[in-house]
């Protein structure tokens, strides 16, 4: 049983910000609060009061609205005893943090139960490094009365979170990465949504496509979260699936799609994919047991999503974009899709170095507006739709753009490949390498590695935007026919693939990009700034 140090609070997980009960919750960790601001166990209604065994001996315990309290019973103060106001400290727990309880026996092979022994909370603890947890606490006490009045008790406090999923769709990529999802799912995610009494329906998919085109019909009814076990192309297809529906629902056209509704349900991604980049940007950590207590905390946070269309029509909506050398790799990637995951990242890289070559393109963006900046133009009589003045225009030879709406944090990249976008501040980064060297273009590859700004090269340039629209040239300027290409490397040479959230799109012509804010909830926490992260990629 994982317990705090004596007079501290067992450190658990601070809220997210929609956690509704109990009613004075509070957002940050109470043992980071100064003591001035800590909850008084006073000020609180009590709730119940008691004695129950806690570790090694017997405690006054003390259950108010928002906590658990617990004291070591002790015998009276010897005079002159300096250990006795250590041992005598006060331990507890906030009960946002709990997110289960059941009755304690003792196992027994006759009796269909066994004899009661007391009562076992399940816990989230916070760890290092944005990880998550999940512990015990077990409260002993061999009364059946005195247990079952606290059960029930603890158990109509968990009623009250009424942000927690109760019934979750599930989907299940069999073939993410090295073909472990399911494993993935029935050992490490099924037991803990199980454990919080949560109610799921597993389907597992057969092809690609297979979740888009359930989502399209499917009832969704009684359904509290969709959550998708599997890599970023995995939940990228669900989350694009969920926005569709929402639209079809409400009726709002997908061509010419200004403002989408809100997709109706939350999303959980439990990464099991070779890139996990929406898990890592949500949690901070591609990591499947803080995930898996995310959804089942019911942390949501509202995300913002790109649509991506060509010619007016809507052709997906998606969460970051690559195209260039970034388009290249996944292109090549697929191609190789025989070779292990690593191997094929490895070999597509070094591939598409090897064939570097510039896109002639024509990039036409609107530079991100704060509320502030708009009230400043509405205050000088210049209204938001009027922005045809603000587009911008950049002509030339990229080598990469990426636009992306989240961070985009990856092994890889372990800041972030977009490190100074949010995951819902309204705006997407745009990222343009022009056209270098080849050693100069690997060593800005490099750079996302280290702890050096990747940004700081004269040919890579960085905007704030909220639209990107992108017109391609005629390019002949890669395609060398002397050299002896495979038929797939010319085809490759001349198409101009996009690598949307670690799926391929192929567009023959123009493609415009615009942010949609906060457009889909997420299960996640808050994260925080990763310092020491190891890198795992080492074909460079
Ligand atoms: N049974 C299946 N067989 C083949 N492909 C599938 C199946 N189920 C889903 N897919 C498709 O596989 C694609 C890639 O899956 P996913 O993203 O989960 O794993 P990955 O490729 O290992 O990870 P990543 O996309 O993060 O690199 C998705 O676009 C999904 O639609």
């Amino acid at each position: 049983m994982l317990r705090g140090r004596r007079g501290s609070r067992v450190r658990a997980l601070e809220g997210g910000p929609e956690e509704e009960a109990p009613p004075a919750a509070a957002a940050v960790p109470l043992a980071l609060l100064p003591s001035a601001q800590q909850p008084e166990a006073t000020a609180e209604q009590m709730l119940l009061r008691g004695i129950f065994e806690i570790g090694r001996g017997s405690c006054d315990v003390v259950l108010t609205e928002r906590a658990l309290r617990w004291r070591p019973i002790l015998p009276e103060r010897p005079a002159g005893d300096p250990k006795f106001d250590l041992l005598h400290k006060e331990e507890f727990i906030e009960l946002k943090d709990v997110f289960s309880v059941k009755l304690k026996r003792r196992c027994s092979s006759k009796q269909q139960s066994g004899t009661l022994l007391g009562i076992t909370l399940f816990i989230c603890l916070k760890k290092e490094q944005n990880k998550l947890k999940d512990s015990t606490i077990d409260l002993i006490n061999l009364s059946e009365d005195h247990c079952d009045l606290w059960f029930r008790q603890f158990k109509k406090i968990l009623a009250g979170f009424s942000n927690r999923p109760k019934s979750l769709k599930i989907f299940l990529n069999p073939q993410s990465h090295k073909k472990e999802a399911t494993q993935i799912y029935y050992e490490k995610v099924e037991p803990l949504l199980k454990l919080a009494g949560i109610k799921t329906d597993v389907t597992i998919t057969e092809y690609e496509g297979h979740a888009l085109s359930l989502l399209k019909e499917c009832e969704l009814q009684g359904f509290d979260g969709v959550v998708c076990v599997g890599g970023d192309g995995s939940a990228s297809e669900v989350a694009h699936a969920l926005l569709l529906r929402a639209q079809k629902n409400a009726g709002v056209e997908t061509d010419c799609l200004l403002t989408p509704v809100r997709a109706q349900l939350p999303l959980g991604v439990i990464p099991a994919g070779s890139t996990n980049v929406l898990a890592h940007s949500l949690h901070g950590v591609p990591h499947v047991v803080t995930a898996t207590l995310h959804i089942i905390m019911g942390h949501i946070q509202p995300v913002d999503v790109c649509t991506f269309s060509t010619m007016g029509k809507l052709l997906r909506f998606g969460f970051s974009a690559m195209f260039g050398f970034g388009g290249r790799t996944l292109a090549l990637a697929e191609k190789h899709r025989w070779m292990s995951p690593n191997q094929r990242r490895d070999f597509a890289v070094i591939k598409a170095l090897a064939k570097l070559k510039p896109e002639d393109c024509e990039i036409s963006f609107l530079p991100f507006k704060s509320s502030q900046d708009l009230q400043e133009r509405k205050a000088q009589g210049s209204p938001k739709s009027d922005c045809s003045d603000q587009w911008q225009m950049i002509q030339g030879q990229f080598l990469n753009v990426s636009i992306m709406a989240i961070p985009c944090l990856c092994s890889v990249a372990p800041r972030g490949l977009a490190p100074n976008t949010r995951l819902n501040n309204g705006s997407m980064a745009l990222i343009i390498v022009r056209n270098t060297s080849r050693p100069e273009f690997i060593k800005h590859l490099k750079r996302y590695a280290s702890v050096k700004n990747q940004f700081s090269f004269p040919f890579v340039e960085t905007y704030t935007v909220e639209e990107v629209k992108v017109q391609r040239k005629n390019n002949t300027s890669g395609h060398n026919p002397e050299e002896k290409n495979e038929p797939y490397e010319i085809a490759l040479d001349n198409s101009f693939p996009w690598n949307v959230d670690g799926d391929l799109m192929e567009v023959a012509s123009d493609v415009h990009v615009r942010l949609h804010p906060r457009l889909i909830s997420l299960y996640g926490g808050g994260t925080e700034e990763m310092n020491d992260s190891k890198v795992t990629c080492n074909c460079l």
